[in-house]
């Protein structure tokens, strides 16, 4: 288990870290979320020993790591750009790990071929790197990684330097390796994507400090404040009563069990209004086509001047026309209770 207590990271006066307090369990995946220079890297980079703290500790199994150097720790890492070697081919670069540590040969070349199994590149062991995709980099990398079978492995920001399509599907492959070797992991993103298909629990970090830690589920349900809540996709905030797990709220309303009885304060996603049926009339102002549905502004006729909601692409909205919305729980967040 890795324990991370008081943790404070520094550059110069800059305090990038504050007193961040962790706990990973063992074979848990934990994905550290947060805005672009939030110091999720940094904090990164401390656990591994890359960076030494300004103050507290990082601790495995009750033991400080403070004088373990970064090779030492059991630690495997990957980086956006998996930081290959060139010079070597895959199996090379994937028993770099392994020979460091002495392993025979003969084990070290079976380990190998299971491991470009497990990240579905089997047949790729003599490939010069500098040939490979992104997609197929990053894979030799995790392969890398996990050779030694390192007892947590750092991931960060791993998909990122791939396109959308490839690093959805490479997100799903990683989340079955991970779940499949239970291996324990802490996953630094900003996607929230990806960080709900990886993690079994989500640390939010902003300006050096963690915000909220939970289950994915109850953290995307139960943001701590309306930043947490704005930065986990929410872009409506509006007052509402919640009685026996159903909310009332101007713009309808909703089964939604985890909300406390008493006035909430309730957080909208765009999909949290859908063009139906029935629901509050409202006025649509814009629409932009997504991937798989449509996203629209618009102006309702109670509550807010202007809310986000989607549609099919199929009901063919168009601006100037009048629509129903109906609350949909799935995009609903209770903030703060
Ligand atoms: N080498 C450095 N020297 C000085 N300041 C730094 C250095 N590296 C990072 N910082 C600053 O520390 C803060 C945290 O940076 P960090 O890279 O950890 O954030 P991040 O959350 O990983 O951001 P991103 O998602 O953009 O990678 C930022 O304000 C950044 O500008």
């Amino acid at each position: 288990m890795l324990t991370v207590d008081g943790l404070t990271a520094a550059y110069g006066s800059f305090t990038a870290v504050a007193d961040v307090r962790l706990e990973i369990a063992d074979g848990e995946v934990l994905a550290l979320l947060g805005p672009s220079g939030s110091g999720k890297s940094t904090l990164l980079r401390s656990i591994a020993g890359l960076d030494p703290p300004a103050a507290g500790t990082v601790r495995w199994d009750g033991a400080d790591l403070a004088n373990v150097p970064v090779h030492r720790r059991g630690f495997g890492l990957v980086f956006q750009d998996g930081q290959l070697f060139p010079h070597r081919d895959v199996a090379g670069n994937i028993a770099f790990g392994l020979r460091m540590h002495g392993t025979p040969k003969v084990e070290q070349q079976s380990r190998v071929r299971e491991l470009l199994e497990l990240v579905g590149l089997a047949g790729y062991e003599r490939r010069k790197v500098t040939g490979l995709s992104g997609g197929e980099a990053q894979r030799v990398a995790l392969a890398r990684a996990l050779a030694p079978r390192p007892r947590l492995l750092l991931l960060d920001e791993p998909l990122s330097g791939l396109d959308a399509e490839l690093r959805e599907l490479l997100a799903l492959d990683l989340a079955s390796v991970l779940r499949r070797a239970k291996i324990t992991t802490l996953l630094v993103t900003h996607d929230q994507e990806e960080a709900f298909t990886l993690a079994d629990r989500l640390a939010v970090l902003d300006h050096g400090r963690i915000q909220q830690v939970g289950d994915v589920l109850d953290v995307w349900r139960r943001p701590v404040d309306e930043r947490v809540a704005r930065f986990l996709g929410v872009t409506t905030v509006l007052a509402g009563e919640a009685v026996d797990g159903r909310v009332t709220c101007a713009l309808g309303s909703a089964r939604v069990p985890w909300a406390l009885d008493g006035p909430v304060s309730l957080g909208l996603r765009p999909h949290a209004l859908r063009v139906a049926e029935s629901g509050v009339e409202g006025e649509v102002l814009s629409r932009v086509h997504r991937r798989d549905h449509v996203r629209l502004t618009v102006r309702p006729g109670s509550g807010p001047s202007t809310v986000d909601a989607v549609a099919t692409m199929a009901a063919g909205v168009q601006p100037g026309e009048r629509v129903r919305l109906a609350l949909d729980p799935d995009g609903l967040a209770v903030i703060g209770r």
